[in-house]
């Protein structure tokens, strides 16, 4: 079943087309990726599915609803969770706390009932926090649950990224850049924590510069290049593919 289809998506800041016509669909349980030179756009169509842009025009259905144009909550609501480029955690709050707020969409109790500790919030509250244990355990965090953010490694704080963002039980996981700045091990690492959330039946699209882990995690790719799509296909087909190869490396490549 498709979960993620994108019709003709443009975004035009002034002259400049950051995403040009783009078409891409994802299925179910699959591993995406999107990759291409910097500036090619991809941050861009992120950013236009989760809702912080309008496109231009073009159009977006997510698990059979029309999305383009909603606001972020909504499609938050709706089952898509995201990373950012740069990590965004709260760095004074603990560990946990990070991976709790994560989950504010989907508890039942108001701010009355957090005020007033009622029994229901009390029992939302335990449950909330034992998933949150749970999810970290997934990724070996599970100890550092009381730890500020600010006190994780790098890595660490990058794997905490993804636990909040999978605290809000999306269907679709977008991923921006999750290996940037990790040295090999933690990116082979990262390559299992993805392998794993796939399989807990969550689909991933990310985007990714760290060609080995693309190649080897992804069941399909997605090429842009000045916000045009290039290429689409298998990892093999795109490694092979000649517009790819001059996008990289520049023509006569
Ligand atoms: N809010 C904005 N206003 C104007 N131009 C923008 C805005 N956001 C992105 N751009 C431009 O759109 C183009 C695509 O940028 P984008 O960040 O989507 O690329 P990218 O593929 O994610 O690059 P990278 O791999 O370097 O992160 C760039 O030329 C960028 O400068």
């Amino acid at each position: 079943m498709i979960l993620l289809e994108v019709k003709n998506i443009s975004k035009q800041f002034g002259g400049l087309k950051a995403v040009d016509n783009v078409d891409l669909y994802v299925r179910e349980g699959e591993i995406v990726s999107l990759i291409g030179p910097n500036g090619a756009g991809k941050t861009t169509f992120f950013n236009i599915l989760t809702g912080l842009y309008s496109p231009t025009s073009g159009s977006i259905h997510f698990d059979g609803i029309q999305i383009d144009g909603q606001s972020p909550e909504k499609v938050t609501t709706l089952g898509m969770a995201r990373t950012f480029q740069n990590i965004r955690l709260f760095p004074n709050m603990s560990v946990l706390e990070n991976v709790m707020l994560g989950m504010h969409s989907k508890t039942k109790n108001g701010i009355l009932a957090s005020i007033l500790r009622t029994k229901a919030f009390q029992k939302e509250e335990k449950r909330s926090r034992e998933k949150a244990i749970e999810l970290l355990t997934a990724v070996g965090l599970e100890e550092k649950y009381d730890e500020d953010a600010k006190n994780l490694s790098y890595g660490e704080q990058r794997r905490l990224e993804i636990i909040r963002a999978l605290a809000s039980e999306p269907k679709l996981l977008l991923l921006d850049e999750p290996a940037a700045g990790m040295n090999p091990q933690e990116t082979c690492d990262l390559n299992g924590y993805i392998s794993q959330i796939r399989n807990t039946g969550v689909t991933v699209l990310l985007i990714e510069h760290d060609m080995k882990l693309v190649m080897n995690i992804s069941d399909r790719i997605y090429v842009l290049d000045h916000g045009a799509k290039i290429a689409e296909g298998t990892p093999l087909e795109i490694r092979t593919n000649r517009n790819v190869i001059e996008a990289y490396l520049g023509k006569g490549a």
